[in-house]
C-alpha cells in the first residue's frame, strides 16, 4: 500500500491562536514601562533589564552546571552541531525554578500551562546555536508530534545569566539586530506577525562564545496547554 503523508495540521493552523496571544502581550507590555521595545519593522521584540537579580542569575547558573555536568560528552555533539551548547530542562518543580517561571508568566500574560519547561542553556568557547526559527516548521520530522502537543510557538522568553568576555551576541538575522548578553536581562520575541502567521524575520543565532561562557535560560510559549 502505498504511503501518502498527510498531516493534520496545516501550516498556519494556530493562526487564530498566535495572533491573539501577540495582541495580549503587545498590550501588556506596552503598560509595563520596564519593557523595552527594540526598534525594529519586522519584529516585535522586547528586553527587560534586570529581570533577574544577580544572586538568582548565580542560583540558576549553579543549577545548570548540576544538570549539565554529567552530559559533558554530549556537549561536543549535540544536535549535530546545529546547536552546539549544552541545553537541558532544569528541574520544573524546584520552588526556584517555579518563582522564575512565574515571574516570565506574569511579565507576558500568557497562560501558564502554555509555557514550556524552563530550559537551561550553556555555551562554551567555540560552542553556538546556528541560525534558526523557533517556531516550527512543517516540512520537519517533529511537526505532528509538536503540534498535537501545545501547538505553535507563540512566544519566546530567554534570559542573560552572566556576562560573556567575548563574543556569543544573540543576532538577529535579518534585521540587523545584534544584542550582548548583560545579566539578568529578559528578551521577549513574537514567533508570528500581527495577523498571526510564523515570521520568518525572526531568525536567530546565538553567536559562537570566543572567550568565557554563556548561560541562558528559555521558556517558550505555545497557544495551547503544553503537555
Ligand atoms: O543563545 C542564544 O543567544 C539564542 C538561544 C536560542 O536561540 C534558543 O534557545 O532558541
Ligand atoms: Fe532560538
Amino acid at each position: 500500500m502505498s504511503e501518502t503523508k498527510q498531516s493534520k495540521f496545516a501550516p498556519n493552523a494556530d493562526q487564530p491562536g498566535l495572533k491573539s496571544i501577540g495582541r495580549r502581550v503587545r498590550e501588556r507590555l506596552s503598560d509595563n514601562p520596564a519593557a523595552y521595545k527594540v526598534p525594529a519593522d519586522d519584529i516585535e521584540l522586547y528586553a527587560v533589564g534586570d529581570f533577574m537579580t544577580p544572586a538568582e542569575c548565580a542560583k540558576m547558573m549553579e543549577l545548570i552546571d548540576a544538570t549539565a555536568r554529567p552530559s559533558v560528552v554530549f556537549d561536543i555533539d549535540y544536535s549535530e552541531g546545529y546547536r552546539t551548547s549544552y541545553s537541558g530542562d532544569v528541574d520544573p518543580y524546584d520552588p526556584f525554578v517555579k518563582k522564575i517561571s512565574r515571574r516570565i508568566d506574569d511579565l507576558i500574560g500568557v497562560e501558564s500551562e502554555f509555557g514550556e519547561t524552563i530550559q537551561g542553556q550553556r555555551y562554551m568557547p567555540g560552542q553556538e546555536f546556528q541560525p534558526h526559527h523557533d517556531w516550527f516548521h512543517p516540512d520537519t520530522s517533529y511537526w505532528e508530534h509538536e503540534m498535537s502537543r501545545g501547538g505553535q510557538r507563540s512566544y519566546t522568553t530567554m534570559v542573560f545569566l552572566n556576562d560573556v568576555e567575548a563574543g556569543g551576541t544573540t543576532d538577529f538575522i535579518d534585521i540587523g539586530i545584534s544584542i550582548e548578553p548583560k545579566p539578568g536581562v529578559l528578551l521577549a520575541w513574537n514567533n508570528a506577525k500581527p495577523d498571526g502567521t510564523t515570521n520568518p524575520m525572526t531568525m536567530h543565532a546565538g553567536r559562537p562564545v570566543q572567550q568565557g561562557s554563556k548561560y541562558i535560560i528559555t521558556k517558550w510559549y505555545r497557544t495551547k496547554t503544553w503537555t
